[in-house]
């Protein structure tokens, strides 16, 4: 839960209340930030250059019309011969359709330069997410968030705040040219009232939002997060009578978003009055400096009005400095995340998975740490698996029995020691291979709002009915399928939301078996069951995996486990016990132990039993 806020008993429901909110990194991050996101943009510099160049030329076309209509006006007051006004009037119909096409063409370059990089930019994200293993990280409305808002982040610091600040900048530069053909002193003032619009003020505005700036990214993501624990969560916070602190929380986090951009707001605006004071005060100062240097009246009335055109255009970078202190926060998260060395992944045109019944896997040392010094989820687990072996994975709760499974599938990567698939290590490997022969029901198997049908093809698209008969036989779910009027397109609703939890496992390990991987991993399969109806299921689970291939079994209960090739006792990552069932139990140690215990259990379980 990140819905902060204390509970009335005291208990803090977690997460960041907006005053824990981390504090706004210190700005030599920011422009660390923009610098890794330029250097993904350096393969379409030329791109954005041309379409700086034409953003530029835009506002350029734009200038030169206001000047030269403004010309054509006043000169024609004079009733001039016409033919001295028709170079006026043609060029203002070339500026106005050019200005047209200019920001057309513009529009286009740009959004192609930056869609197609943020493509990049979005796979790579994409990439870093996936491959995460910290559990703060893994929070689906945070994560939803950084691969929308803030990849978009990316794509407005290129074209609205980099690409149009260029343009003014240059624009500004030919403007304070031209003005000074016209009356040096004239070009002066501009140059001054141009300087206060493009750099000042961008500066001031920068200054008066930065703080509230830099609190707006983190506190969306929040949000994000509530949303998704709010919607989730919605039962337990319901059965635990905290839906309306939950809520509460959510909404404060709401409102102090609405307050912090309610003042950007208000910030905004009063710089866009600022800026119109400087537009009027450098037009009524480079009027007078023209008039006192003689200039024609026609010329002054053009330097008038193309001042409060070009100190328009410099005022764009007002809203661009605006836009890049709003982007900081979303560009520093997605610069982390660019910033994290891709998971080791296996170079296209790796190892193939050899087309055939059986396959040998074997740990070699392998240990698995979570996060940097805590103690190691695996710690230099060796583990044979030749084809056809069935390996059970026992021990107490966080023994890393799970962590196990998923460095078994490629979820995680060992941080030392190495598992061979045939002899290759698993990292040799494209992503999609390994599926082929190593797969199976892993620990809180999704079932997807689809009918039970389309949930079992997810493990063998081509299976026909009979196969599915049989997977789900095994599963002892088909009895319940066909007493469904829909049968297989019976819909299992969201999360299976519409199954008993013991349907959704079987349902689940129906669809590891119809997939029937050479190396089948089976991570609790009998969880949620009880105890007969667990071992009737594990029994026929087994004798439905065909002979050759190898099965590796994780399980908390330990009935049933005698016809096992192996039994491996995990504890704190290690292998503390490993043999037979029949020779565990002579041993003295945990699994004898347990079993004990568990037989006793079940005993006075059945015997309470109707
Ligand atoms: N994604 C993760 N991030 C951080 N630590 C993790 C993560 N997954 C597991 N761990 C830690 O690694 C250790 C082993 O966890 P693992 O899930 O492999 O144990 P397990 O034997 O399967 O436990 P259980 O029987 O309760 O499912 C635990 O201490 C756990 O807290």
């Amino acid at each position: 839960m990140t819905t902060g806020g204390v509970h009335p008993e005291g208990r803090d429901t977690g997460g960041p209340t907006p005053a824990e909110l981390p504090p706004p990194p210190a700005p030599a991050a920011h422009t660390g930030a923009e610098r890794a996101v330029l250097r993904l943009a350096r393969p379409y510099l030329g791109r954005l250059v041309g379409a700086g160049l034409l953003a530029a030329a835009t506002e350029f076309a734009g200038l030169a019309l206001m000047a030269t209509a403004t010309w054509l006006l006043m000169s024609a007051a004079g009733r001039p011969p016409l033919d001295r006004l028709t170079v006026a009037i043609v060029a203002v119909r070339a500026l106005a359709i050019s200005r047209g096409v200019f920001r057309y063409t513009e529009r286009l370059a740009g959004h192609d330069a930056v869609l197609r990089m943020i493509t990049d930019v979005r796979a790579r994200v994409f990439a870093t997410l996936a491959a995460r293993r910290g559990p703060a990280e893994q929070r689906s409305g945070d994560a939803l968030s950084r691969l929308v808002s803030d990849v978009e982040a990316v794509q407005d610091l290129l074209l609205r705040v980099l690409v149009p600040g260029a343009a003014a900048a240059l624009v500004s530069l030919l403007a304070v040219g031209g003005a000074a053909l016209v009356s040096p002193p004239a070009a002066g003032v501009l140059a001054v009232g141009l300087l206060v619009a493009g750099v000042a003020l961008p500066v001031l505005a920068t200054a008066l939002t930065r703080r509230a700036a830099d609190e707006v990214a983190p506190l969306r993501g929040a949000l994000a997060t509530d949303a998704v624990d709010l919607t989730h969560g919605a039962a337990d916070l319901a059965a635990f009578g905290a839906t309306g602190y939950a809520l509460r929380a959510a909404t404060d986090r709401a409102d102090r978003l609405a307050r912090l951009e309610r003042r950007l707001a208000r910030t905004g605006f009063a710089v866009d009055a600022a800026g119109v004071l400087v537009a009027g005060l450098t037009a009524a100062g480079v009027v007078l400096a023209a008039l006192r240097a003689g200039v024609d009246g026609v010329l002054v009335g053009v330097l008038a009005v193309g001042t409060l055109a070009a100190v328009e255009i410099a005022l764009a970078l007002v809203g661009a400095a605006r836009q890049r202190t709003q982007l900081r926060a979303d560009l520093d998260r997605v610069a982390t995340l660019l910033d994290t060395p891709p998971a080791p992944t296996a170079p296209d045109g790796g190892a193939t998975v050899a087309a055939r019944a059986g396959h040998d896997v074997r740990f070699d040392g392998v240990t698995v740490r979570y996060r940097e010094g805590a103690a190691p989820a695996l710690d230099g687990v060796d583990l044979d698996l030749p084809a056809g072996r069935r390996v059970a994975v026992v021990g107490p709760s966080g023994a890393g029995k799970s962590t196990l499974a998923a460095v078994l599938t490629g979820a995680v990567h060992p941080d030392a020691g190495r598992v061979t698939l045939d002899g290759v290590d698993l990292s040799a490997y494209p992503a999609e291979e390994l599926p082929r022969a190593i797969g199976g029901l892993l620990a809180e198997a999704y079932v997807f709002h689809a009918s039970v049908r389309d949930n079992l093809l997810l493990g063998r698209p081509a299976a026909g009915e009979e196969e599915l008969a049989a997977a789900t036989r095994a599963a002892g779910l088909l009895d319940w399928v066909r007493e469904q009027p829909d049968g297989w397109d019976t819909v299992v609703g969201e999360e299976g939301g519409q199954l008993s939890g013991g349907q959704r496992q079987r349902l689940a390990l129906a669809r590891a078996l119809l997939a029937a991987p050479a190396v089948l991993v089976l991570d609790e399969p009998t969880e949620g069951l009880d105890p007969a109806a667990a071992d009737a299921v594990l029994a026929s689970a087994l004798a439905a995996t065909p002979a050759g291939h190898t099965v590796l079994l994780i399980s908390h209960r330990l009935s049933g486990l005698d016809g096992l090739d192996e039994i491996v006792v995990l504890d704190a990552g290690r292998v503390v016990q490993r043999g037979r069932h029949a020779e565990l139990m002579v041993t003295p140690g945990w699994y004898r132990d347990q079993w004990l215990l568990q037989a006793a259990a079940e005993r006075g379980y059945l015997a309470l039993a109707p």
